[in-house]
């Protein structure tokens, strides 16, 4: 499924946080979107799956417009602060929400083994949440975003907190996702994840000041990333 955000302007009292985003994810692609803490990355996220409305705009995944209720068994959403109850276990957590997601008993336990050895975690699975380290809880947070397969994988800044070994099978999995059709945006403040999308979007201060394919950003950028916000700085100064 595509998403598709068009003119989308948000507001909080008289601070604008993203200003006419117009953006195009295309299925079957892996979107990074990069930006500075405060940049409006997780407003952008939450009004694309519906938690936040935009103040004006479009939003459309696939067919359907956003926010509503029929999209919602289609998206697959990793907050960045982890959506997981810490009084139970890791294996409750998945049961809880793949029952919320009416995934049927049998399907429901091969899907949560599947996506608890996924994340490297079937060992630990009847041990309390609350017991768990920060990177441990982030995992688990995967796995609920990747239990019910939804065409549509919104995460934000999945990869804080995971050692580099992990990160690289977790990244290994997204590619796999993305060969069977899913369309997958991530926000992270890891420049070098950005080699593994198709495209990027760097959003600044809630304007998207360039979105291009990866391979074309590499090539003018000499690999250099960081070098996108240093120039748009640079022009707006000047330009002041
Ligand atoms: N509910 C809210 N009410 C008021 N202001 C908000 C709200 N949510 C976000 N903001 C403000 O909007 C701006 C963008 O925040 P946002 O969390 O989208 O940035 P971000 O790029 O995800 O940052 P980070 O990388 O640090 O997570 C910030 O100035 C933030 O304080």
């Amino acid at each position: 499924m595509n998403i598709n955000l068009s003119n989308v302007k948000k507001s909080f009292k008289k601070q604008t946080v993203l200003d006419n985003v117009n953006l195009n994810v295309e299925s079957g692609t892996i979107m990074c979107l990069l930006g500075p803490s405060g940049s409006g990355k997780t407003t952008l996220i939450r009004i694309i799956i519906g938690a936040l409305k935009a103040d004006e705009g479009t939003i459309k995944i696939g067919e359907y417009g956003i926010p509503g209720f029929e999209p919602l068994k289609h998206i697959g959403f990793m907050p960045q602060n982890d959506g997981v109850y810490n009084d139970m276990s890791a294996m409750d957590n998945l049961k809880f929400y793949g029952q919320l997601h009416r995934i049927k008993k049998r399907e429901l336990n091969e899907r949560v083994e599947k996506t608890l050895k996924l994340v490297e975690l079937w060992d630990e699975r009847n041990k309390l949440v609350t017991n768990y380290s920060g990177g441990m809880k982030k995992r688990l947070s995967l796995a609920i975003a990747l239990l019910h397969e939804p065409e549509v994988l919104l995460l934000d800044e999945p990869t804080v907190g995971i050692d580099p070994l992990l990160r690289r099978s977790i990244w290994d999995e997204f590619h796999k996702l993305k060969i069977s059709g899913k369309t997958i945006i991530v926000s992270t403040h890891v420049m070098d994840e950005v080699k593994e999308c198709d495209n990027a979007a760097f959003l600044y201060y809630g304007q998207i000041i360039k979105n291009d394919t990866v391979d074309n950003i590499l090539e003018s950028f000499s690999g250099n990333i960081e070098e996108i916000f240093l120039k748009w700085r640079t022009n707006n100064e000047n330009n002041c």
